[in-house]
């Protein structure tokens, strides 16, 4: 047995990469993306892949320096994601919501070289440029436009356009494999829901680890059609991007999400699938088109805590929800709400309860556990005692770039600490409760903010719900409702009437004292509710005085 070693026919370095070619010979004369009026088949993916590395690499870009992308889900974007890895080089999508500060941050950060850009992001690109000190080396710059033209006059600081990169490339190039599964694939900065956002980097190994694990937690068979409603600059889409590459898949391509767009996408082209946040499942239950689908479609939700009301509306109008857990730091879906047939017969509202739980780890993650604080050991699984979740497996990230305290902050004794508080049901499925920062702590109680959010949803006048700390000098901190209601209702529900109705189903000390009425909660570009911000309103009107609860 000692002598049996890897060798050079089993040991080839795991990378998604690899799923590309194999599509072509597979799917070739399928479709491979579908956007407006134009269909590519995997065989001209392929080849128009291999031709963008070719020209990416004539570029003199080094192996592992960083090529960046500002686009929205358009075929560049989605091509992109092989070309960019096949020519070397870290592949690093940028959310196109941002600002051109934090943009020209990014890209001093990562060092970037090269930007393809989306016409529609121009301007705060060359703003972000200009924001560089004047020392520092500005990456190229390749315009990317919808109808493939050359370049006007009025974007004369671009290099190149995507398509005369396509043309002049080399379909027969002998693209850059890495030479260690480890080597540097993909750098993601997070989303910036709680903190200024940090460099993820991923190797080639947890990438090809993640898009196969999921797509069997998630059943995906061969052949599917993606709706990209997902952004496939938020954790490169969870790693579908490469995924649908295995089961040859048609990525239906879409600038921007719109609720009525996305009904008429799942009729036209008969989508089996899609991924969204649970702001994504919110807009399409409160759409003026909402209506039951024609086919099921299964919809996987992840990143942000889906309320039960919302998994119960979303299932009704014919969607199948799977419920998924993960971080840009595991590229993806890591947990999920396994579902189990013997929960079909519970009534709607239970199965919903049942499936806002996190869920298990997926089969390629080792271990899913809730850590006690002060001690270090799990916590019981009583799904009351609350804890840090903690992740270890081939998914989690190499680290932060440049940034090691970080980096040794999550990732140490063998975990990648989350930052989430949660419980561990009897079952062994777990429930996020909150995350760290966001606990609310009344009276030295800790109180979870997701639990009276789940209740305000019940409402059937509310949009959107969040709660946050005010500060209160008798109790140290109280829950402070911020809501959004739905036209009908709007002027017509009060906060007396949302206070009165979370006491019905809540305990006294966990029932918002504060409730204030917005137009619209304030987001990230992934669709988070940025909690910080109105947590910074509800410090903003001073200390409530509530001596008894
Ligand atoms: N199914 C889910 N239920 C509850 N929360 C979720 C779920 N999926 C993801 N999350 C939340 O999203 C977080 C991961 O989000 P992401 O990596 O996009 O960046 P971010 O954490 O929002 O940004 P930042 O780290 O800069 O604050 C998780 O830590 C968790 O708090």
């Amino acid at each position: 047995m000692d002598q049996l070693k890897p060798s050079s026919g089993n040991s080839t370095p795991l990378t998604p990469l690899d799923f590309l070619e194999r599509a072509s010979v597979i799917y070739g004369d399928c479709p491979s993306i579908i956007y407006n009026n134009t269909t590519q088949t995997w065989s001209q993916t392929n080849q128009r892949c291999l031709r963008l590395a070719s020209s990416i690499a004539s570029l003199g870009i080094q192996s592992g320096q960083v090529v960046s992308v500002v686009a929205p889900n358009i075929p560049a974007m989605y091509e992109l994601h092989f070309a960019i890895p096949m020519a070397g080089s870290v592949l690093n999508t940028i959310n196109l919501r941002l600002d051109a500060r934090t943009i020209s941050v990014i890209l001093q950060h990562s060092e970037s070289k090269l930007v393809f850009v989306d016409d529609q992001s121009s301007s705060v690109v060359l703003e972000a440029l200009s924001l560089f000190p004047g020392n520092f080396k500005k990456p190229d710059l390749v315009l990317i436009t919808d109808d493939g033209k050359s370049l006007k006059s009025n974007f004369l600081e671009f290099c190149r356009t995507y398509e005369e990169m396509v043309e002049n490339g080399d379909q027969e190039f002998d693209w850059i494999r890495p030479k260690s599964e480890f080597d540097p694939f993909t750098l993601n900065y997070t989303s910036g829901t709680t903190s200024a956002p940090k460099g993820v980097v991923h190797c080639h190994r947890s990438a090809y680890i993640m898009a196969i694990d999921s797509l069997v937690e998630w059943s995906v068979p061969k052949q599917p059609v993606y709706l990209w409603t997902l952004p496939m600059f938020h954790a490169n889409g969870w790693s579908f991007t490469w995924g649908m590459a295995v089961v040859g898949g048609a990525n239906v391509c879409l600038r921007k999400f719109d609720a009525n767009l996305v009904y008429s996408l799942i009729d036209k082209h008969k989508i089996t699938h899609m991924c969204g946040a649970p702001v994504v499942l919110n807009m399409l239950c409160n759409s003026p088109d909402e209506k039951r689908l024609s086919h099921p479609v299964s919809i996987l939700a992840a990143g942000a805590p889906p309320p039960a009301a919302v998994l119960h509306r979303t299932e009704s109008l014919g969607f199948n929800v799977t419920h998924g857990y993960g971080l840009t730091e595991t590229g993806g879906l890591s947990v999920c709400c396994t579902w189990k047939q013997k929960w079909n017969k519970f009534p709607a509202s239970e199965r919903a309860r049942l499936k806002a739980r996190q869920g298990v780890r997926t089969n390629t993650l080792v271990k899913v556990d809730v850590l006690d604080s002060e001690t270090g050991e799990s916590v019981k699984k009583d799904g009351l005692t609350l804890g840090e979740i903690v992740l270890r497996g081939g998914c989690v990230m190499l680290g932060y770039l440049k940034d090691p305290e970080a980096t040794s902050k999550c990732l140490k004794d063998g975990w990648f600490y989350t930052g989430d508080v949660g419980v561990m049901h009897p079952d062994g499925y777990v429930e996020i409760k909150d995350r760290s920062k966001d606990v609310i702590i009344s009276g030295g109680e800790n109180l979870s903010s997701i639990e009276v959010e789940s209740v305000l949803y019940m409402h059937p006048g509310v949009i959107e719900a969040a709660v946050v700390a005010r500060p209160d000098e008798f109790w140290g901190e109280t829950p402070c409702a911020f809501v959004s209601l739905k036209d009908h209702v709007k002027g017509k529900v009060e906060e007396k009437e949302i206070v009165e109705f979370c006491k019905a189903k809540l305990p006294k000390y966990m029932v918002p004292k504060t409730v204030v009425f917005k137009e619209e909660l304030p987001k990230t570009s992934t669709g988070k509710i940025q909690k910080f911000v109105l947590r910074d309103m509800a410090k903003a009107m001073g200390a409530s005085r509530v001596s008894r609860l």
